[in-house]
């Protein structure tokens, strides 16, 4: 039986941006894989397999437990969703039943559903996960080599699927230094990508929001995501968490243009045909581009001249210009030995 069609993948008027990489990745699959507001069946597992040790974060969307399997106590994570429209848990769910098993994201074991408020809880493996805080200041070019090129892995994974993750920020990439194992994690704002739809800019996290987003480009990509790598990688190397640190959305672009040069943005929007939102008006100065340099000193001795080309080459204003998930894993930096 065929679904009836959907609005998820429906083009806009004007094209003016597509994906360079995995463009078709959903449509070259039924439509069962990437419709979720008609094709999400659950299979709710038991909640009375799962116990909760204790707390472990809140986010925006969900409280975070640490908790037991009891039927093999195995630790495991419970992640209780907060009322949101069911449309979003859908999503959250379909992503991640169709990424689950790959490689370095994070596994969901089952999905559980509260009798009484029937507030579903995702139940996931358990990360003995370092705050980035502390262990980011304690990376040599190595460590970056092995933890980004893991990171890597999971967004080329994701994309090649047909996945933005939409989220990418240190919050979200688990590291156990322990066992040196990574899991991209929080699939909630994730989405499907289908050529020539526009996609609402309201995702990400503000300091690792690409400047599609705040320039209200609706037909970004998985190139999204390398941007928010971008970010990460220029914090740790040039010693200043987080790289742009706007106040506001709009300041955030500011902070942006400060570093990228303001001409730059100019050329990257008309480029694409758009205008520079009114929001900026009072606040674009004009900020000429400032060298990779700048940011350079004694105390950033991870900043070798590869990094640098990397982190050039990701943090673009333009994502059709930004290396992809494997073209980064490519890039002399990773190919470099070092100590
Ligand atoms: N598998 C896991 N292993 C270890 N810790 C985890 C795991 N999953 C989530 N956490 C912790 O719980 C926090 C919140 O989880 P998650 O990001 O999935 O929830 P969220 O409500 O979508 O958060 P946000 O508001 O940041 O988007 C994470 O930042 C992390 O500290």
């Amino acid at each position: 039986m065929s679904l009836p069609p959907s609005l998820l993948n429906q083009k806009s008027k004007r094209v003016y941006s597509v994906a360079k990489v995995y463009a078709d990745a959903c449509e070259q699959r039924p439509q069962e894989y990437w419709d979720y507001e008609q094709g999400v069946k659950i299979e709710w597992g038991k909640i009375q397999n799962y116990e909760i040790v204790s707390k472990i974060g809140r986010g925006k969307y969900s409280e975070v437990f640490s908790g037991k399997c009891v039927t093999n106590d195995k630790p495991c994570v419970i992640k209780v969703l907060k009322p949101v429209k069911m449309k979003k848990i859908y999503r959250e769910l379909k992503i991640l039943t169709n990424l689950t098993g790959g490689p370095n994201v994070v596994a969901l074991y089952d999905i559980v559903q509260d009798r009484e408020s029937k507030i579903p809880a995702l139940i996931f493996e358990e990360v003995k996960n370092v705050d980035f805080r502390t262990l980011y200041p304690t990376f040599k070019l190595s460590d970056i080599q092995f933890y980004f090129t893991q990171l890597l892995v999971a967004l080329d994974y994701c994309h090649s699927m047909g996945v933005m993750h939409r989220d990418v920020k240190p919050q979200n990439v688990m590291i156990d230094p322990i066992e040196r194992k990574l899991r991209l994690i929080d699939w909630g704002l994730a989405e499907f990508y289908h050529p020539g739809v526009d996609y609402n800019v309201r995702v990400a996290s503000r300091y690792h929001k690409g400047p599609e987003l705040l320039v209200n480009l609706n037909q970004y990509d998985y190139s999204l995501d390398l941007w928010s790598v971008g970010c990460m990688l220029a914090a740790i190397v040039f010693k200043k968490e987080p790289f742009f640190k706007g106040s506001t959305n709009p300041d955030q672009l500011v902070k942006i243009a400060a570093v990228l040069g303001t001409k730059e943005l100019l050329a990257y929007l008309h480029k694409y045909g758009l205008p520079l939102p009114a929001e900026y008006d009072d606040i674009m100065r004009d900020f000429a581009r400032k060298p990779w340099s700048h940011f350079i000193s004694a105390v950033t001795p991870l900043a070798v001249p590869e990094m640098v080309d990397l982190i050039d080459n990701l943090l673009r204003y333009d994502h059709q210009e930004r290396l992809t998930a494997k073209e980064t894993m490519a890039h002399a930096f990773f190919t470099t030995k070092f100590d």
